[in-house]
């Protein structure tokens, strides 16, 4: 690897991610950085009809991965001292009536083309040097533990749509299931399709919880992998 910074090309389902890490040539740092594919504003202000709600309005970006995004409040929540439980329900809901009622298009590949969650913010998307406190809740009502790479990428890029943000303008994000933080900055324009894009930096902390040894046995009949269509 090369010093003082190496660079790790990770194959990710929305494409290549390079992610740079410190190394002295003995040991690597904590602090990395990342650059994902183009993220791009996907919609913004779309109302959507939430059951229990009523008519909500959001954004919707993508990062590597499509999320809604709104502000607690507009649901009746503070993301920093509601419930967790009601933060999860509520931003389930909104997943699903935005699966239902918005049609997803990535023009790259439409298997990307599908909602992965909804981020609830504290609304504070204009830029300030104070972090701003999202809770991202993906997948099968799973709640991330950061403030979440993917959503950290789609929510720049659509605060840079805004004109809420410059290039090279750094935000904290903070998680508000943990407390930890990661900072974002869009760092070039770019393109996605026709869509005007951007490339986001995004940093944080890692550490090594492991390592693991892969091996192909020539026997093995799935050995080079299986597709079900
Ligand atoms: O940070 C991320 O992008 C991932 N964590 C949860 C949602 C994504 O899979």
């Amino acid at each position: 690897p090369s010093r003082p910074e190496a660079a790790v090309t990770i194959h990710c389902p929305c494409g290549p991610v390079t992610a740079f890490v410190p190394w002295d040539g003995q040991r690597s740092g904590s602090r990395v950085r990342f650059h994902s594919v183009p993220a791009f504003a996907a919609a913004a202000d779309v109302t959507v009809d939430v059951p229990g709600h009523g008519k909500v309005v959001v954004d919707i970006g993508y990062g590597g991965a499509f999320y809604a995004f709104l502000s607690a409040e507009r649901l009746g929540l503070d993301v920093c001292s509601s419930k967790t439980r009601d933060l999860v329900d509520a931003a389930s809901a909104v997943t699903e009536a935005v699966k239902r009622q918005f049609k997803l298009h990535h023009p790259d590949n439409e298997e990307l083309a599908f909602l992965y969650g909804t981020i609830l913010t504290d609304g504070k998307d204009a830029f300030s040097d104070e972090p701003t406190t999202n809770i991202c809740v993906f997948a099968d009502a799973q709640v991330d533990r950061s403030p979440t790479g993917s959503g950290v990428t789609a929510r720049i890029a659509l605060q840079y749509h805004k004109g809420l943000i410059q290039l090279n303008q750094s935000r904290t994000f903070r998680s508000s299931s943990t407390g930890s933080l990661f900072t974002g900055k869009a760092v070039k324009e770019a393109k996605c399709g026709d869509y005007n894009a951007v490339v986001v930096e995004v940093s944080g902390e890692a550490f090594y919880t492991g390592t693991a040894t892969f091996v192909v046995e020539e026997e093995d009949p799935l050995k080079y992998g299986f597709s079900v269509k």
